[in-house]
Formats: C-alpha cells, structure tokens, sequence
C-alpha cells in the first residue's frame, strides 16, 4: 500500500543479513524489516559515487518510474531511504537469484522453460510499454520526486526503454520460478562484471540504435529475439568476443544463424523478431500469441 512507500525508514528497521550480489555502484544484502518480519533485498550506494558519476537524476527517475509499477514480472521498489553517505532502495527479494546463473548451470534452457519466461518477458514489455503512456500523464508533483519522469519531453521518455536494452542482464527469478525485470538504472548501463562479454548491452542492442538511429519500443522486440535466441542456445546471436566491431557488423547485417536444434516453432518466432526493419518485428501482442508460447501456456495452466 502506499503507507509502505511515504514512511520514513532507516536503517534500524531491518537486520541486514548476507551479500545477494554486487553491481558497479553498491551491494544487495538480503534483509528483514524488523517489525513485520518481511524480507527484502536492501541495495546500498555510496552518494559519493553517484555523484562523482553523475547519476543521481537518473536515480530519482528510476524510484520514480519503480515507484509506479505493479506487475508479477517486475521487481518491486518498495521505497528508499538515504543517510550521510548512502543511499538504500528497499527492493523485492527475489529468492532464486539472477537469471543468467540458472542459464549458465544448465548452458540451455528447454523450450518449454524459455518460452514460459519470454511469455512472462512480453507481458512485462507489454505493461511496461502501456505505463509510458501513463507516465507521460503522471500529474506534476505526484512522484516521489518533483522532477517525476512526466516532465520529460516525450522524445526523452524513450530513454526508459533504453533502460530495458540490457534486461537480460538483469533478469532475476522469483520464489516460484517466475522471471523478474530488475534493475532499471543506467548503473548496469556500465561496463557490467556479470557477463563474460565486456559490456553485455552490445549483444542487445538492434540495428538502428548500432546505427545511432531514431529508436522506439521496437527496440525491445528486437531485444527480446535476442534474449529468446540466449535462452535456448546459450549464446547471444551475434556475439564476436573477439571484437565489438564485427559484434555490430553482425547486428547490422542481422547476420542470424539458427542452430539445428532449435525447433521450428522457436527459429519463427525468434527470426520474426530479429528483423532489420522495426516496423517488421512482431508485436508484443503477436508473441503472446505465437504457436511456440502459446503451446507451453497450455500446459502451464
Ligand atoms: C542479486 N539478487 N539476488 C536476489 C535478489 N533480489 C532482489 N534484488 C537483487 N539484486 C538487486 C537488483 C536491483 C534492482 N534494482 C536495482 N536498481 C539499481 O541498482 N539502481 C541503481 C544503482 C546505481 C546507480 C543507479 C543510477 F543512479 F545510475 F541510476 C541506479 S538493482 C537480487
């Protein structure tokens, strides 16, 4: 309820216990709020950092933008709370860790799993990409912060999808299996220590943003071809390690090569949404609707 977010926390309401991870500008522990015995997952950043790398506005637009959003497949910011040097996001603990750990235990998931999790990822897209509307109406003032996301020019709000290009860097897993988006700072935006590639974002990254190009949510389509094609072949499609330049060569030429072992079902779905036109790319409403996850929604039910 609301009354969680406009309280006053500190740090003496919880028990901080074990580190969950770390990223480039803090650490996650897992902690229980001491009164309701609720447990969460309590992110630590220094403010000196953050100012010496510039981030505090995008800060305040991430609380801003977490603060308004409700949907099983997104992790919860609960509130925040800051003292002397540190700032604290009270966030949803999600109890069976990152995503890319289960991926890399088991080097590929099974299509069923892969498609649960991309059904689970267009209807995260899909709110999230109807919240921007919303969030263009956001009243003045009506955020935690003045400068809510609402008085950004439209043309600027696209920098929150940029947020979701490098979701697969930081998908998490609930307590049931389900998949959560997390982490929609510019922090993971950094050169991130969690892939083996340098800097994950450039595997996401669709043609027209390689090409510095006008963008829109399209990008996330393309994003989540990508992210559907990791999952089952454990790889990004177009990854080079030997070198970013042929990385975005491949981008840019969609140069796409679908192992055999990749059922039919899924090579559709995944070519549908790796296409170098935009406007091309299948709709979040099309996938969710796609004969390959509509197959294993059936059984889940
Ligand atoms: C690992 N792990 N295991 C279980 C588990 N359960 C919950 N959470 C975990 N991990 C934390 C996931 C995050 C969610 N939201 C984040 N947000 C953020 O880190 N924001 C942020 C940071 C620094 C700078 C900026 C700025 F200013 F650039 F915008 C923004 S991190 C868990």
């Amino acid at each position: 309820n609301s009354k969680e977010t406009e309280r006053r926390w500190s740090l003496d309401d919880f028990d901080v216990g074990r580190a969950l991870g770390k990223g480039k500008f803090g650490r996650v522990y897992l902690a229980r709020e001491k009164k309701s015995g609720y447990v969460v997952a309590l992110k630590i950043l220094f403010k000196a950092e953050l100012i010496e790398a510039k981030v505090e506005k995008q800060l305040r637009r991430e609380i801003e933008i977490q603060s308004h959003l409700r949907h099983p497949n997104i992790l919860r910011l609960y509130g925040y709370f800051y003292d002397a040097k540190r700032v604290y996001l009270i966030l949803e603990y999600a109890a069976q860790g990152e995503m890319y750990k289960h991926l890399r235990k088991v080097e590929t998931f099974a299509e069923d799993l892969a498609a649960k999790y991309i059904y689970q990822m267009a209807d995260a897209l899909r709110y999230l990409h109807k919240k921007h509307v919303i969030h263009r109406d956001i009243k003045p003032g009506g955020g935690i912060f003045q400068n809510s996301l609402s008085f950004i020019p439209p043309s600027r709000q696209l920098f929150v999808y940029k947020y979701l290009q490098n979701f697969a860097e930081n998908l998490l897993v609930g307590i049931k299996g389900e998949l959560k988006i997390a982490d929609f700072g510019w922090s993971v935006h950094a050169p991130n220590t969690r892939r083996k590639t340098m800097c994950g974002t450039l595997d996401y990254l669709p043609p027209e943003m390689v090409e510095g190009k006008e963008h829109n949510e399209a990008v996330d389509l393309w994003s989540l071809g990508v992210l559907c094609y990791e999952f089952l072949c454990g790889v990004p499609p177009f990854e080079d390690r030997s070198s970013y330049k042929n990385t975005y060569r491949r981008i840019a030429k969609v140069d796409l090569k679908i192992p055999s072992h990749v059922s039919r079902e899924a090579g559709d779905l995944i070519t549908k949404l790796l296409q170098y036109q935009p406007e091309k790319r299948l709709s979040l409403d099309q996938v969710l609707v796609h004969p390959w996850v509509v197959k294993y929604q059936m059984e889940q039910q």
